[in-house]
C-alpha cells in the first residue's frame, strides 16, 4: 500500500471522533484527519469523505433524553448535520459538498448511477464529497443502518482504490479490546472468513453503530471490489503520518486479485434481492453473451413481493442460482399474467413494458 499510488479514496470517520464528549462537535480529532485529506489531495489522489456523527453531534440539543428512541435520533441527526458539516467545512480551503443517501437510494439502480455521476463530477471539480446516511428520512427498510456499510458501498461507486475506516481502536483484535485485555491487534487480513468474523463484536461506546461486525462486512464489500481497506485508529494523530509514509498502521484487508465485475458486486453488495424467478431446469444463463432478453413465458413461478426495477435472483427449479437481474415486472403483474387463459395480456405487456429481464441489468453468477 502506498498513498501515492492511490488515484481515489474514501475515508470513513466514526461519531466517536466527531462528538467525542457528545457535547456537539469537536475539531479535536478532525484536525488530523482533515490534514491527511488535504495531502492526500495534494498529492493527486481524490479524496471522498464518509462521515458519521450527526445522532452524537446533535444530542446535546435534547438534554433530558437518557436513552433516545428512533424519532429522537432521527431529530437529533437532523439537529447535529449541520453542525458536523460546517466543522469539516471549517477545517478545509477547498469546498465540500453534501450528500445524504439511503438504502433506497444505493440498491436502485437509476439513482446508484445518478450517486456515482454526481460523486465524480464533485471531484472532478474539486470539491469534497461528504457523505452520510440520511438518518432523518429514512425508514427501517430503506436505510443501510451503519456507515461502515455504507462507506464500502460508496467506496465501489467511486472505484476507489482503498477504503480507510478511521475508528477509536487501532484496528480488528483477535476480540474487543475493551471487554478482554489479553486481545491482540491483527495486522493483516488476507481472507475474510467465519474465523475473522467470529472475532467481531459490537459497539461499547455510546455513540457507535456496529463495531467491529459491521466494519469486517464492510471490508469485505470492498475488498471484492479490488479496493484494499484499513482499519485506523483515528484517535492517534500519528496514524495519518503512518499511512503517508505507505506504513499500515492498524489492520490491513488485501484486495482480491480478481475483483467481481462492477455490475455483479452492485447486485451482490448493494442492491437486496426482493424475490426469485424460477426457470425451466434446462434454461441457461447466457442472456449475457447472446443478447437474449428473459420474458414471463420463462418462468415457471415467482416468489416474494417485488416491485418494477427490485433485484431478483433468478434460478432453476433444482436450486442452482443462474443470475441476478432487475425486474421490469412486478411480481403482482406475473402472478395476474399467470393466471390469464389467453396469451393476450402477456403478449401486450411485453409489447407495453419490454422484456421481463434485459441484457442490460443481468449479472451472470459463476
Ligand atoms: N474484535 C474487535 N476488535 C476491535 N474492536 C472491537 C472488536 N469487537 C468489538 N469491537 C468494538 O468496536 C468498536 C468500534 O466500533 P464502533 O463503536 O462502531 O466505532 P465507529 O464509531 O468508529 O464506527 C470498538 O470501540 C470496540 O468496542
Ligand atoms: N449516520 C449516523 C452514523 C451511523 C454510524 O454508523 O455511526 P458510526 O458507527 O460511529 O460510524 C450519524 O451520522 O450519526
Amino acid at each position: 500500500m502506498s498513498t501515492s499510488h492511490w488515484k481515489r479514496i474514501v475515508v470513513k470517520v466514526g461519531s466517536a471522533l466527531i462528538a467525542p464528549h457528545q457535547q456537539g462537535c469537536s475539531s479535536h480529532y478532525l484536525l488530523g484527519i482533515a490534514q491527511f485529506i488535504a495531502t492526500c489531495r495534494a498529492q493527486g489522489c481524490q479524496v471522498v469523505l464518509v462521515s458519521s456523527g450527526s445522532v452524537a453531534a446533535g444530542k446535546h440539543r435534547f438534554p433530558d433524553t437518557a436513552e433516545p428512541n428512533i424519532s429522537l435520533k432521527k431529530a437529533m441527526a437532523a439537529a447535529g448535520q449541520a453542525d458536523m458539516m460546517a466543522t469539516w467545512d471549517k477545517l478545509f480551503d477547498f469546498p465540500s459538498a453534501q450528500l445524504l443517501l439511503t438504502h433506497g437510494d444505493l440498491r436502485d439502480r437509476d439513482r446508484y448511477i445518478s450517486i456515482k455521476n454526481t460523486i465524480f463530477t464533485l471531484l472532478d471539480n474539486g470539491l469534497l464529497p461528504i457523505i452520510n446516511e440520511n438518518d432523518a428520512v429514512t425508514a427501517a427498510k430503506l436505510r443501510v443502518g451503519d456507515n461502515d456499510n455504507l462507506s464500502a458501498m460508496v467506496a465501489a461507486a467511486a472505484d476507489a482504490d482503498a477504503l480507510i475506516i478511521c475508528s477509536d481502536v487501532k484496528g480488528l483484535y483477535t476480540k474487543n479490546p475493551n471487554l478482554h485485555e489479553d486481545a491482540t491487534l491483527i495486522k493483516q487480513v488476507s481472507e475474510i472468513n467465519a474465523d475473522i468474523y467470529a472475532m467481531a463484536g459490537g459497539a461499547t461506546s455510546s455513540v457507535g453503530t456496529g463495531g467491529m461486525l459491521t466494519k469486517i462486512e464492510a471490508a469485505e464489500k470492498a475488498v471484492s471490489h479490488g479496493i484494499e481497506t484499513m482499519i485506523v485508529d483515528g484517535f492517534d494523530a500519528d496514524t495519518f503520518n503512518q499511512l503517508l509514509k505507505g506504513q499500515n498502521p492498524g489492520t490491513l484487508f488485501k484486495p482480491y486479485d480478481v475483483p467481481m465485475k462492477d455490475l455483479l458486486h452492485w447486485m451482490t453488495h448493494t442492491s437486496q434481492i426482493q424475490g426469485e424467478l424460477i426457470v425451466e431446469n434446462d434454461f441457461s444463463a447466457d442472456l449475457e453473451e447472446h443478447d437474449t432478453q428473459l420474458t414471463s413465458d420463462d418462468v415457471v413461478a415467482v416468489r416474494g413481493n417485488f416491485s418494477v426495477g427490485d433485484t431478483v435472483l433468478v434460478r432453476k427449479g433444482d436450486g442452482t442460482k443462474l443470475a441476478k437481474a432487475k425486474s421490469n415486472y412486478s411480481s403482482c403483474l406475473l402472478h395476474f399474467i399467470a393466471d390469464q387463459e389467453d396469451r393476450e395480456f402477456a403478449n401486450n405487456a411485453q409489447q407495453k413494458t419490454g422484456p421481463l429481464i434485459s441484457d442490460k441489468n443481468i449479472a451472470i453468477l459463476e
